[in-house]
């Protein structure tokens, strides 16, 4: 098995008993709406139902017993267009929902349960809690793909839009499935390209083929594109010609694709041309594409991710800093989407302070899926956990309960319109995302998406059992394992809150000692601030008051070393290496356990692998085998390499009982040559 099915593996059920009942209950499947939506549905349907059962089903349109009706109507319990209800029992089943998009989630919802083995008695109704539920694709025209690690860009836009790769209606099933129905389709650092008429045609093709799956398009923009592309002198967005420039090329767009999903901006970030380059703002800039969007359903969709390069600076504070002004000044076709922490997806932020504080404009949730700084395609990290402790985090912006999660959904500020976007792990290799858990990340980010109150437990026992074996106890080990694996990367890596430490360009393997980068800001002793009286941001006054921008009872909760959670420790406070921590140990000893532990796990982690080596396919479990092997010496490089560096300031042996390592930093320093990352 090469993976490549991904989680949608339509096998013959082997346990008996239940696959003859599902075979008894739905012996067709009936489509009383035909479009080419309900269409999908009842193909995918027909798939998994004739994989599962061994016989072939049939497709028909007038009712019958025993079949699966797909039938388009209202239902009290439905909140959401988009939403469905499922009535099943041992003699059939009906899905209804008032759009063909939600009768396809429901045939979705259905294949789950029998893929999982659950009973087909059963009453449901889904409404999807986040609207416009994205991929973030960072693909650029050549085929490369900015921070990808599965191979080249999926989108071939050499051959479009003469070939449709069949890996686009693959790539469209996946996101169905789980409830994807958006994906920006180029990298954020945008090239102009992909507004000219060339690239409009190829955008369509492929728009043409996702659009039956319910997915939208959405275009990363170039905010000099008008200079760029329509020869004029500026791109100054109060600039009448500039206006109707954008203008023009809105109505160009809808005449490719009349549904076109809208904007994606990074602007004045890194380098990226945007409205500050004219005296303008955020909000001049992203209105004026709005104003342009004008009759369309697009949406423009703005990112927050915006920093100056000041080394006295504190960088967490600058997008609040900016963008916290221009609350009540965005059209309302604005979305700002701002990351989950407040610097750059590190292994555990805690959530972004913008999260709660924007009344009057809609934000979206940008996580990364794509493993930047979580071991790229080689560490297995299942990210559902980091993800849902962000969800689930308080902003007390209103009191009590005021989650993250109520902020993406629009409950707590009555936003419009909502958005949860993912960057994309997606890539050209046979299975998609290079390590074959990478694909649970991708899953996870769907359903978290639809419903930001699922489990990562949950979640990663329904794709355990779609992916990789239904054996209960190898499912419970799996899942047990999964579940384990971030916080055992953020122990080997960032222990107590530690940041930005990793190789520069590349973000792979450790590199604390990095004084010196392209900018003062990129460096990791900006972010560590390790010194002989300790180590940590102070940001509760004394570095930076970066704390002070959270609601009056997150600062209680973090402003404290001794009741705080520890994990958060060192983003906010700087303390001495003998600072006594709740734990009884001192930060130093705190933080050498840590990254020991994290060596540990990891080997548990190789030793549970093997242990199910019965119960999974073996290609993959080899698979996963060798990169777990590659993970353990990159683990033991991170450990050695953050002792051997922080040691030259605290001047502390490692606590009792642990063994001292048989490198230099020296030596350390010289393996990302060896590692081949330079
Ligand atoms: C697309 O650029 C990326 C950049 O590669 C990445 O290192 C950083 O995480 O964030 C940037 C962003 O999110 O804009």
């Amino acid at each position: 098995d090469d993976g490549s099915r991904l989680w949608l593996k339509y096998d013959l059920i082997q346990d008996e008993a239940y696959r003859k009942s599902v075979q008894k209950a739905f012996r067709q499947i009936i489509v009383l709406d035909q479009t080419e939506t309900t269409q999908v549905a009842a193909d995918e349907l027909q798939k998994a139902l004739s994989g599962f059962t061994g016989k072939t089903i049939s497709i028909n349109n007038s009712p019958a017993n025993k079949s699966i009706v797909l039938k388009l109507g209202s239902d009290p319990r439905i909140q959401k267009n988009e939403g469905f209800t499922i009535s099943s029992t041992s003699k059939g089943a009906e899905i209804i929902s008032p759009s063909d998009e939600g009768l396809l989630y429901g045939a979705f919802a259905l294949i789950r349960r029998i893929q999982t083995g659950q009973s087909l008695d059963f009453e449901l109704a889904e409404s999807p809690k986040v609207q416009v539920r994205m991929l973030n694709h960072w693909d650029n025209a050549n085929g490369t793909v900015e921070r990808g690690y599965a191979g080249s860009s999926i989108w071939k836009w050499f051959e479009l839009p003469y070939r449709i790769d069949p890996r686009y209606i693959e790539y469209a099933r996946a996101n169905a499935s789980i409830g994807i129905n958006a994906a920006s389709i180029n990298n954020v650092n945008a090239s102009s390209r992909f507004l000219t008429a060339e690239y409009l045609e190829k955008i369509k093709a492929v728009a043409d083929v996702l659009r039956p799956y319910g997915i939208k398009v959405f275009i990363s923009v170039n905010f000099r594109s008008p200079r760029t592309l329509g020869g004029l002198e500026t791109s100054d967005p109060l600039d009448p010609g500039v206006r109707q420039w954008w203008k023009y090329k809105t109505e160009e767009i809808h005449r490719y694709i009349p549904d076109f999903g809208g904007y994606l901006v990074k602007a004045n970030s890194e380098g990226e041309p945007g409205p500050q380059d004219y005296g303008r703002t955020h909000a001049d800039g992203a209105n004026m594409l709005a104003d342009a969007m004008k009759g369309h359903e697009g949406v423009v969709i703005w990112r927050a991710f915006v920093y100056e390069a000041d080394p006295n600076g504190d960088r967490f504070k600058e997008a609040f800093n900016q963008f916290k002004p221009l609350d009540g000044t965005f059209h309302p076709k604005v979305i700002v989407q701002v990351k989950n922490g407040p610097i750059d997806f590190m292994p555990r932020e805690p959530f972004h302070p913008m999260f709660g504080v924007f009344p009057k404009t809609p934000l979206a949730m940008e996580f990364q899926i794509t493993q930047e700084y979580l071991g790229h395609s080689t560490h297995l990290t299942y990210l559902a956990p980091m993800f849902e402790e962000v969800l689930d985090s308080d902003t007390y912006a209103k009191g009590e309960g005021s989650t993250v999660g109520k902020v993406i959904d629009g409950s707590l500020n009555n936003y419009q319109v909502t958005v949860m976007a993912g960057v994309a792990n997606t890539g050209s290799d046979a299975n998609w995302t290079g390590h074959p858990f990478g694909q649970s990340n991708w899953y996870a980010f769907g359903r978290l998406a639809w419903d930001h109150t699922l489990s990562s437990e949950q979640i990663a026992e329904e794709w355990t059992k779609m992916t990789l074996t239904k054996k209960p106890k190898a499912v419970k080990e799996v899942v047990d394992l999964m579940m384990k694996s971030h916080p055992t990367y953020v122990k080997y890596t960032y222990p107590l809150g530690l940041a930005h430490m990793m190789g520069e360009g590349h973000h792979y393997g450790p590199q604390p000692w990095l004084e010196k980068s392209g900018r003062p800001d990129w460096t990791s002793v900006y972010y560590h601030r390790t010194a002989k009286d300790g180590i940590g941001f102070d940001r509760t006054g004394g570095m930076s008051d970066a704390l002070s921008l959270y609601s009056p009872d997150v600062q209680k909760a973090w402003g404290d070393p001794q009741t705080m959670d520890l994990n958060y420790l060192l983003w906010f406070h700087h303390l001495d290496w003998d600072y006594e921590l709740p734990t009884g140990k001192t930060v130093w000893n705190e933080l050498m356990t840590r990254y020991y532990q994290g060596v540990d796990e990891v080997e548990e982690l190789q030793k549970q692998w093997n242990s199910l080596k019965p119960y999974i396919d073996q290609e993959i479990f080899e698979n996963v085998k060798g990169r777990l092997a590659i993970q353990h010496k990159e683990a033991l490089w991170w450990r050695d390499s953050c002792y051997l560096y922080f040691k030259q300031f605290s001047e502390k042996p490692l606590p009792v009982g642990l063994e001292e390592p048989k490198r230099t930093l020296e030596d350390v320093k010289e393996l990302e040559h060896i590692y081949h990352l330079r």
